[in-house]
């Protein structure tokens, strides 16, 4: 069977080289074709939408997985075109191609396409509010999706993290090194969660998706929500970052975490206050276990040591 990876390079699409690997022929493909370790591979821009059918055409993948994406939350908001491009458009153009070809779409989306205003985790059909230009072209790419008739997994993540790559958990190591203080927001609640963990849960629900028979395939089609167990807030993610990487010898020592509220953080995006997701969804339909945050935390740091 033959799998369409794009962005290979990113945090998921890394993780997902391997996760995938088992499941059948992946041709990786990246913006600038090539592969982190160097090597070469496809190009596949998502900023040339109409670009990719003849890619398409040439890979015949019986799965398309799009882990690339325009994610500069607060760049954004100054180039939202190219946000909409990326994000909105290139899945509409993947889902049309693959709707003529019997294909299968996996599709990652965000927290960030939801206002934050919940008084509970949400679930997969709570109505969408985006607050900045990122959240919008990711809901516009979940629509295009949607709308283009192609069988499709949307699998609406959070707060992703690697050890690689740009991400909060790195950001706060580097931070560590120049500083004995920092303040972190402490009223926006969500669940981090690793590429690892997105990259396994991915491969080990299309292995089994595969498996089924058309009604059970049908019916677990659509949008699910992945993201770790449990909540904290970034600020108490920074503690436990600290704690973990200083027991375990990633960092010399950890720096004091002040926590403030988001008004006394300004950036250019808004972000929501409740990004928590409901995942009960992924685990019933697929019999997956997400593991707490705090663990898959363990397992990066690990990685890190
Ligand atoms: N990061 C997060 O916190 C979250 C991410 N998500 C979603 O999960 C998915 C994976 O995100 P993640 O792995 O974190 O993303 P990263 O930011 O780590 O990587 C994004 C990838 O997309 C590629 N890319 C960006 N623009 C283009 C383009 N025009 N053409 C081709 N490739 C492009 C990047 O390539 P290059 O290196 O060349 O720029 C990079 O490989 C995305 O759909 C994202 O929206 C959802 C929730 C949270
Ligand atoms: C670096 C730093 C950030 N913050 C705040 C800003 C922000 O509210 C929060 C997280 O900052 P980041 O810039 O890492 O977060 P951000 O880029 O908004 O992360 C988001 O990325 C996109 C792609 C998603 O889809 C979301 O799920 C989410 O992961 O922490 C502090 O309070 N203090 C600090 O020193
Ligand atoms: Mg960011």
């Amino acid at each position: 069977m033959r799998l369409l990876l794009l962005g290979a390079n990113g945090q998921v699409g890394f993780e997902l080289l391997r996760a995938l690997a088992p499941l059948g022929d992946v041709t990786a493909t990246t913006r600038g074709g090539v592969l982190p370790g160097g090597g070469a591979c496809e190009r596949a821009d998502l900023d040339a939408p109409a670009t990719l059918p003849a890619l398409l055409d040439r890979a015949m993948p019986r799965v398309i997985v799009n882990a690339a994406a325009y994610t500069a939350v607060d760049r954004a908001e100054d180039e939202p075109e190219a946000a909409m491009r990326a994000n909105g458009e290139a899945p509409g153009v993947l889902g049309r191609w693959a709707a003529r070809h019997g294909a299968l779409v996996v599709h990652y989306s965000t927290d960030y396409v939801f206002d934050g205003s919940a008084a509970r985790p949400y679930r997969e059909d709570d109505p969408p509010g985006p607050l900045g230009a990122y959240g919008r072209s990711k809901w516009a790419g979940e629509q295009a999706l949607r709308a283009s008739g192609a069988d499709h997994l949307i699998l609406r993540t959070a707060w992703v993290y690697a050890a690689r790559g740009h991400n909060f958990l790195r950001t706060m190591l580097r931070l560590a090194g120049e500083r004995e203080r920092l303040a972190v927001v402490d009223d926006q609640h969500g669940a981090p969660t690793s590429a690892r963990l997105i990259a396994a849960a991915t491969a080990a629900a299309l292995a089994r998706w595969l498996d089924w028979d058309a009604p059970r395939r049908r019916a677990a089609l659509g949008t699910h929500h992945l993201v770790a167990s449990g909540r904290t807030t970034w600020c108490d993610f920074a503690r436990a970052i600290f704690a973990q990487a200083a027991a375990a010898g990633v960092i010399a020592r950890a720096p004091r975490v002040e926590a403030i509220p988001t008004r006394a953080y300004p950036t250019q995006a808004r972000r929501p206050a409740w990004s928590v997701l409901d995942t009960t969804r992924l685990r019933e339909t697929f019999g997956l276990h997400l593991p707490e945050w705090r663990d898959d935390l363990t397992q990066v740091v690990g990685e890190l040591a």
